[in-house]
């Protein structure tokens, strides 16, 4: 028996005005998840925990049946566990966005315009990255580059010398907002803020920001520091549902999820975490590590998630429809071709509603699909409306992956 779960991040919407007051889960063409829904089970999940950030990384700790409420430190330690940077119990990390400020007034009094700063490729923000570090780094704080914007700062043995208090705001939940009441807060607010105004003006003239600014690109103005965390422990997944398998992203914070529960992180190339990524690629990994031998792959795809934090419907909807044929499809068609017995488990982590163009609570659609009782049961529809309808509704993550593994 085979299971995948294939996660959609930020897939699901609100009704939007302009294309009917549907979703794009609902407007979007996908003939592929539909034949799941109608041949398999709908219903909703409630992945983020009352009281806690709808952040992916609560999100797929929980799908990935590990209850935030006990194994969450916070993101950036889930992502240093990816970019290899050991941690020891004294340590804390923070996540480091590249982010674009707005070009006028002083820097606490500025726009926050792009987290992603439009994008940026690895290539750029490494060398970026390193130049602060060159700049910026002491004894105890220490810069490493990650995936695109998406980057780690660690201050060794921060728990030694300091309270871990800090009051700090996800970039993509202020866009277009003025930095100036968001900025770090709590007893470390002159360490952090100071790094991050130092490095615009060390980012401010460096070559990368100057041709990207040429080329119409947004420049990596300044980092944005968020996300922190302390070290995580996670029990083994296959201890847990006996189960041995892999990871499939495009970021480091689910290839860090995946190393710390004992799971093998498969790096697929092209994979960019945005709709240009190598979606067939990721889809033959999946079924390459399936047919090689593996029980379980967990297929993460980020792009539409950052379709969201950019306001873009339309690459929302084409991201989605995109995930259908070159992901779904192929998949479900590759493993019964291999006359595996398989299960689906397709699902978004959170809502990334493109009028907020940051996350919420809400609880979000998930598909069930089993080989062996293929057979149309419904006109069910992949949508946050049929999910609700279903009366099929999952109080937690985890116990939807327990049913999901029975
Ligand atoms: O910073 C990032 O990686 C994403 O924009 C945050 O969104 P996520 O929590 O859905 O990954």
């Amino acid at each position: 028996m085979k299971y995948i779960i294939i996660l959609v991040d930020g897939a699901g919407d609100y009704t939007i005005e302009s294309i009917g007051n549907k979703t794009p889960l609902e407007v979007a063409n996908i003939p592929n998840i539909t034949n799941l829904a109608q041949n398999g089970e709908i219903g909703l999940v409630q992945t983020i925990p009352v009281g806690m950030q709808p952040g992916s990384d609560i999100a797929n700790l929980s799908v990935m049946g590990y209850a935030p409420e006990k194994y969450h430190t916070g993101r950036s330690p889930l992502e240093a566990a990816s970019m290899g940077v050991p941690l020891s119990d004294t340590d804390i990390t923070f996540r480091c966005n590249l982010v674009t400020l707005s070009e006028d007034k002083p820097y606490q009094e500025k726009t926050i315009l792009d987290h992603s700063s439009g994008d940026i490729t690895t290539e750029e923000s490494t060398q970026l990255i390193e130049t602060l570090s060159k700049q910026l780094q002491t004894e105890f704080i220490k810069y490493y580059p990650g995936v695109s914007y998406r980057h780690l700062i660690l201050w060794k043995n921060g728990l030694k010398s300091s309270t871990y208090d800090f009051d700090l705001t996800p970039p993509h939940d202020i866009l277009g907002q003025s930095i100036s009441n968001y900025l770090p807060k709590g007893p470390h607010q002159e360490l952090l803020t100071n790094m991050m105004e130092k490095s615009y003006d060390i980012l401010k003239n460096h070559p990368v920001n100057v041709l990207r600014t040429k080329k119409g690109l947004n420049p990596a103005s300044s980092i944005w520091i968020w996300g922190e965390g302390k070290k995580p422990r996670l029990d083994s997944f296959k201890e847990k549902f006996g189960l041995a398998g892999s990871v499939i992203s495009a970021v480091d914070l689910i290839h860090g999820i995946g190393i710390l529960a004992g799971l093998k992180p498969i790096k697929v190339d092209g994979a960019t975490g945005t709709i240009h990524t190598n979606f067939s690629g990721k889809a033959s990994a999946a079924v390459k590590a399936l047919l090689d031998g593996d029980d379980f792959v967990y297929l993460h795809l980020e792009a539409p998630d950052e379709c969201g934090h950019q306001g873009n419907l339309q690459e929302k909807i084409e991201s989605i429809e995109i995930i259908d044929h070159k992901i779904v499809g192929p998949i479900k068609t590759a493993l019964e071709e291999a006359k595996e017995e398989f299960k689906v488990l397709i699902l978004p982590d959170h809502l990334t509603p493109i009028k907020l163009r940051t996350h919420t609570s809400d609880p979000v659609p998930y598909v069930i699909y089993d080989s062996r009782t293929n057979s149309k049961k419904s006109d069910n529809r992949f949508t946050e409306k049929s999910a609700k309808e279903s009366g099929n509704f999952f109080l937690t993550g985890p116990e939807l992956t327990s049913y999901f593994f029975k």
